[in-house]
């Protein structure tokens, strides 16, 4: 029993990753499937393309490493958080798409539940805001809209889930329906203090408790895979959201430290240990982990639009024909243009949680080309990243009484981009830290499973493996940086003043 295998179903693409009893990897395999979007400002995946790909990609990893199947000692789930699907319990079938974290399509619910006061109550206690991105009215959503929904969630046929959720459920055929606490905080329905489901807000949202899974540990026993899949059962033995992941890979296991993730969107993770902050400058609190039923908690602030704004010059302007390109291209832009992108494609998150904001583009002139706005779409990203970083210090200073700028951990695949990293720096002015190895969301559920099967060990021991790739200082003058910041702010107020204006 030497071997992990992690499964990361994300947002675009579904990966499976074989560790060796060292914690390196021994093959690999990543599969994407298609987005959808239905409309503006929605978005959905086919439940059977997460499943196609999850199983084609562990069953292609495991099979490139030539290993025998009975040496996996676990498996380890992490997943796009908040994504929700509602499936029968009799056939197993979403009932459904699923409806992808970045959906807008319940904003005018989280209005109305808003305007009616409910807010205080959610983020007491869930430690979110009253925002679409979470499960919560995604959930509501479908109960309201599919035919006979909501009769047969009362005769407690169906099951909502997080993916994780749903490819347990799968992986095991049917016998298990549970999740892991890092997965149920993003969901808006749970107490992250008690670490149980809320009863009044499951009332407010009339969320029948048949619907919901069990609550886990992240590293536990989520059951066994049916054998035909991979030619053997394996255990399930660690479940993790993908950010709290990577926080795990990235071996944020201290309080202060801090690991940024730029995939899709890009979400920052500052580990505040067991005390639970309550944000007072529109971020998250969330579940960081749960292990031998001991949480940690972490500050989160989440981007919608990272990694997709290059996504966007590829596919949707075809400016560039790979991400890689991104950065020639970029460095070939005149810097005397001070083009100012606003990548609000599916409204802005924190700190501003704007769902009816979109996109924006200032400064355009007669000769602005595909150059300035693949350097402006990049800069976007580290003008954003500025935003969640000040809030966090604010947060972290008020709690702590100590003002210190955490070094940021990168990760994700537009870390890959030198430029965007160093403009990162340059605009942040904090220290930013590129691992050697980049698959840190896989390495992070794979560490949970591994020791929970006695393969890897404690984290200070574990968090000894981490090593630099390369690390970004700032270099602009802080004056220079304040100004280039202070014209970001006033095309985000700007965006705004748009809303809902066409
Ligand atoms: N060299 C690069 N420079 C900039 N962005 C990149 C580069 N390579 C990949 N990306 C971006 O990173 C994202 C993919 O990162 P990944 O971590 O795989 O995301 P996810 O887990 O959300 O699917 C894509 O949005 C892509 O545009
Ligand atoms: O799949 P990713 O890497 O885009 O992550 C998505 C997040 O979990 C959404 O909260």
């Amino acid at each position: 029993m030497q071997y992990i295998l992690a499964i990361d179903q994300g947002t675009t693409s579904s990966r499976a990753i074989v560790f060796d009893a060292q914690a390196s990897v021994v093959g690999t395999a990543r599969q994407e499937f298609p987005q959808i979007y239905p409309a503006s400002g929605l978005v959905e995946h086919d439940p059977e393309d997460l499943w196609r790909t999850v199983v084609q990609s562990a069953r292609e990893a495991v099979s490139r490493t030539g290993i025998d199947v009975a040496d996996i000692a676990a498996i380890g789930i992490t997943n796009q958080r908040e994504t929700t699907l509602v499936w029968d319990r009799a056939t197993g079938k979403p009932i459904h798409n699923a409806i992808v974290w970045q959906d807008r399509r319940t904003a005018p619910l989280c209005a109305a539940l808003r305007d009616a006061g409910h807010e205080p109550l959610i983020s007491r206690t869930t430690g979110l805001l009253l925002d679409p991105y979470f499960s919560a009215t995604k959930l509501r959503w479908i109960l309201d809209h599919v035919d006979g929904a909501k009769a047969k969630a009362a005769r407690g046929e169906l099951a909502f889930g997080t993916v994780d959720s749903f490819l347990i459920w799968r992986l095991t055929g049917g016998r298990v329906h549970a999740t892991d606490a890092t997965n149920a905080a993003r969901t808006m329905l749970f107490d992250i203090r008690r670490g149980a489901w809320d009863h009044d807000i499951c009332n407010l949202l009339d969320i029948h408790p048949s619907l919901l899974p069990q609550v886990y540990d992240c590293a536990a026993d989520f059951g066994e895979t049916t054998a035909d899949l991979l030619g053997r059962a394996i255990p399930i033995a660690g479940v993790a959201g993908d950010q709290q992941a990577a926080a795990l890979g990235q071996a944020c296991f201290t309080p202060g430290m801090m690991k940024s993730t730029y995939g899709t969107g890009c979400f920052a993770l500052l580990n505040t240990g067991e005390r639970v902050v309550e944000s007072r400058h529109r971020l998250l609190t969330t579940i960081a982990a749960q292990i031998d039923g001991r949480r940690t908690y972490a500050l989160e602030g989440s981007i919608f639009v990272a990694g997709a704004v290059v996504q966007w010059l590829r596919d949707g302007l075809g400016v560039i024909a790979s991400a890689g390109e991104v950065q020639g291209l970029a460095e070939s832009a005149d810097t005397t243009q001070e083009v100012v992108l606003v990548p609000a494609f599916t409204g802005l998150g924190a700190p501003y949680w704007r769902p009816d904001c979109r996109g924006a583009v200032f400064g355009l002139t007669r000769s602005t080309g595909p150059a300035e706005l693949a350097r402006a779409a990049l800069a976007s990203v580290g003008f954003q990243t500025r935003d969640l970083l000040e809030a966090m210090v604010a947060d972290w200073t008020e709690e702590t009484g100590t003002a210190t700028t955490p070094v940021l951990r990168v990760d994700g695949g537009m870390s890959a981009s030198d430029w965007a990293m160093q403009f990162l720096a340059d605009i942040t002015g904090a220290v930013v830290d590129r691992p050697q190895f980049q698959e840190t969301t896989a390495l992070g559920v794979a560490w949970l499973a591994g020791m929970r099967t006695g393969l890897y060990p404690d984290a200070e021991t574990f968090a000894k493996h981490w090593a630099l790739d390369r690390s970004f200082l700032p270099r602009l003058a802080a004056e220079v940086r304040d100004e280039q910041y202070r014209r970001w702010k006033k095309a985000v107020a700007a965006a705004i003043s748009m809303e809902n204006d066409g």
